[in-house]
């Protein structure tokens, strides 16, 4: 693996995202996501998981400059859809997943850490969703997962302004667990875990799986929704200049085309 690494202490899989310099969500990060879920899947000595990231972030979310690359609105539903079964997977995951979130967790890096089942973050850490900003939308769950936690006006002001909440106000909204300082976060993060670790992995995987429920029914066909709208503004002169913009490390100025 090349942007994932993980080591096993107690019971818990400490994996680390090192991908600098802001840990964006490639689809190569993507993939290993995946593939760590299949290498801890079936190993007893991991009971829950903990993920965090190396370096100033937790995610700055999907990697805006490999969106260049793409050349169609079909290819980047597809792509859409690719994240989102795998953050899926992370929900419905058999072993309790832990985001430990600092710096920052925007975009594809919230979506990850809203598709985990608890999060822990620094008082200071940015929470968003600032995809507007790029003239596109949140695509890997957002817009489904962000309303279930802090309800759909406050959702609404966040995709909206593309403003990010800090950890501390994540927790006030019900988006985070608790909040920590820089120095500890990690550290409350692993007591945490380690005390669940010690709960019977039958009980941790039937409550996973009675926690789906909570989901509204209408939770699919949002995520299929998300999707085909993430190929549709992509293909937009707004999403091109937004885009754009960000590499520029400039404002967008958008047309409405
Ligand atoms: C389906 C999912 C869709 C999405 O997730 S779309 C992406 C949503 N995310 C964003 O829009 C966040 C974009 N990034 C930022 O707002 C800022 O960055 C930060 C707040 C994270 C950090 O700001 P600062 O401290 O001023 O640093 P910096 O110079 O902007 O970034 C450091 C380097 O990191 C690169 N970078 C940051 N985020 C991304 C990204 N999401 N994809 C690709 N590269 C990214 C920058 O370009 C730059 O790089 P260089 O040093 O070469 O100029």
């Amino acid at each position: 693996m090349e942007f994932l690494s993980w080591k096993v202490e107690d019971g818990v899989a400490i994996i680390t995202i090192a991908r600098p310099p802001a840990n964006a969500l490639s689809r190569g990060i993507i993939a290993e996501v995946d593939a760590v879920l299949d290498a801890v899947e079936n190993d007893d000595a991991v009971r829950v998981l903990v993920l965090h990231g190396e370096g100033r972030f937790f995610s700055a979310g999907a990697d805006i400059k490999e969106f260049t690359e793409v050349e169609s609105g079909d290819e980047f539903t597809k792509l859409a859809g690719n994240g989102q079964q795998v953050f899926e997977r992370v929900e419905t995951f058999s072993k309790p997943v832990i985001a430990a979130i600092h710096g920052a967790a925007l975009g594809g890096g919230l979506e990850l850490a809203m598709s985990c089942h608890m999060r822990f973050v620094t008082e200071s850490a940015k929470l968003g969703l600032p995809e507007l900003q790029l003239g596109l939308i949140p695509g890997f769950g957002g817009t489904q997962r962000l309303p279930r936690y802090v309800g759909v006006a406050k959702a609404a002001e966040m995709m909206f302004t593309s403003e990010p909440i800090s950890g501390a106000e994540a927790v006030q909204w019900g988006l985070a667990n608790r909040a920590f300082t820089d120095e500890s976060l990690l550290e409350e993060t692993l007591k945490v875990a380690k005390k669940i670790a010690k709960k019977s992995p039958i009980a941790l995987k039937e409550a996973i799986q009675a926690l789906q429920y909570a989901k509204p029914a209408s939770f699919y066909e949002g995520m299929e929704a998300e999707a085909k709208s993430f190929g549709t503004v992509f293909v937009s002169a707004d999403a091109k200049e937004g885009i754009q913009a960000f590499i520029e490390k400039r404002e967008p100025v958008f047309t409405g085309k």
